[in-house]
């Protein structure tokens, strides 16, 4: 079986969907932040700190190629900026997880661990910043996409089974 691989940006919510196919499916789930993190022993806050962002897609362009080469029938969510891997289409049904710029960032504010949330996302410092990042992104997300699901009007168990159904 083909791998689904989710893409989006930051706070669109692919980990907390991704847990939610986990719960509903016999599907086991990998995110390519956290290989990355378990790879290096550090946070991607401190990747970015001291290594740069050019290190940090070199370790996703790593991943990227063993993802295709060795893993089958998986749900693989994915760093908000991951999608700009040269193999991602080889990886697996590629799923864009879409919503309005105000719709992600008002729900990471409404979660209990906000603050901790967006100090953990080095290009979610400066709202300004990520808000033309996604403005800049949004076209190329769907470009990359074979299917694209509107999230902002659904809860997450409403999205996790949508995708079930498409992808599957
Ligand atoms: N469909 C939804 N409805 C309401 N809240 C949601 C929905 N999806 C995600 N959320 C909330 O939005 C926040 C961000 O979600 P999550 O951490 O899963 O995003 P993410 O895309 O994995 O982010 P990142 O890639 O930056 O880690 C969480 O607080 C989550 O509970
Ligand atoms: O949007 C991005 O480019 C990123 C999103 C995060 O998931 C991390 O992969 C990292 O902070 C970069």
């Amino acid at each position: 079986m083909k791998n689904i691989i989710l893409i989006g940006f930051m706070g669109v919510g692919k980990g907390s969907v991704a847990r939610e196919i986990v719960k509903l499916s016999d599907l086991v789930a990998l995110d390519t932040d956290d290989i990355i993190e378990s790879m290096e022993n550090r946070t991607i806050k401190k990747i970015f700190a001291q290594e740069g962002e050019e290190y940090f897609r070199a370790l996703e362009r790593k991943v990227a190629l063993w993802l295709q080469k060795e893993v089958k029938g998986t749900l693989i969510s994915t760093g908000g900026g991951f999608f700009k891997v040269p193999n991602l289409s080889k990886i697996g049904t590629v799923v864009y997880l879409s919503a309005p710029f105000e719709t992600i960032y008002n729900r990471i504010l409404a979660h209990p661990n906000a603050e901790k949330k967006l100090r953990k996302r080095p290009l979610f410092q400066d709202i300004e910043k990520a808000r033309k990042l996604y403005d800049e992104r949004s076209v190329l997300y769907k470009k990359a996409a074979d299917i694209v699901i509107d999230v902002s009007d659904k809860d997450i168990p409403e999205v996790a089974k949508e995708i079930l159904k498409k992808a599957k």
